[in-house]
């Protein structure tokens, strides 16, 4: 089986086709204004526009209200709603059933008692991102080029499909979905040259490396 993988933060033409050209399968935008790679609605339907076809898009937002997930479905054709805040079950059985649209849910995993979230989400959820949990101090509840230990997520049962995420990179990406057997990988900073640019090259790498070379 191949596994998935998203390249999170895209925020130009050049990273949407570098990711369709090295065969991504989601590309992500981010609608979270504090964050390096954040585009408004308008800008991820341009990005999107220049490219027929190609990776599902997915819209990631942080603890949104109706109006934002709104505005970005009108501007933008999304196949993937990424919830990356402290939304609860039952806010993301809401927007879900609200807005028709597939959602994946990030939780933040640091230990092994995080894992009950997996049972706390995946009924409301259609997909589930693991990702490492942010330090209190961080501004960012995501995309932090921090990974998490990731044998932990052998055990749990997950029942829906998932990504790993958190500090992948060319580099790890391999021993990190032989640890985790993860079915799929979701990356931001490990495949930019500057935070908030994406790399040609490294998307490349990514990509090969996470599907064995
Ligand atoms: O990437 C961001 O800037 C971001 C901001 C706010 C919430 C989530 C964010 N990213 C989430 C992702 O899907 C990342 O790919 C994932 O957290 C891994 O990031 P990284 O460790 O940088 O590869």
């Amino acid at each position: 089986m191949s596994i998935a993988v998203k390249i999170c933060g895209v925020n130009s033409p050049e990273a949407l086709a570098w990711a369709a050209e090295a065969g991504a399968d989601f590309v992500g935008f981010v609608f979270f204004p504090p964050s390096p790679r954040a585009v408004t609605p308008e800008q991820a339907g341009a990005i999107s526009a220049s490219l027929a076809g190609g990776p599902r898009r997915v819209g990631l937002f942080v603890d949104p209200g109706d109006a934002l997930v709104e505005a970005a479905l009108a501007a933008a054709p999304l196949d993937v709603i990424q919830l990356h805040g402290e939304e609860t079950p039952a806010r993301v059985g809401e927007i879900r059933a609200r807005f028709g649209v597939p959602v994946m849910k990030a939780l933040g995993i640091a230990t092994e008692a995080d894992l009950a979230q997996v049972a706390e989400y995946a009924p409301v959820a259609d997909r589930l991102l693991l990702d490492a949990k942010p330090p209190p101090d961080a501004v960012l509840p995501g995309g932090n080029a921090a990974p998490f230990e990731w044998r932990l997520a052998r055990l749990a049962a997950i029942p829906k499909p998932w990504l790993l995420a958190g500090g992948l990179t060319p580099a790890n990406v391999a021993e990190a979905i032989a640890a985790s057997g993860a079915p799929g990988v979701d990356v931001s900073s490990g495949v930019e040259r500057a935070r908030g640019v994406k790399d040609r090259g490294l998307i490349r790498a990514f990509i090969q490396a996470a599907r064995g070379g």
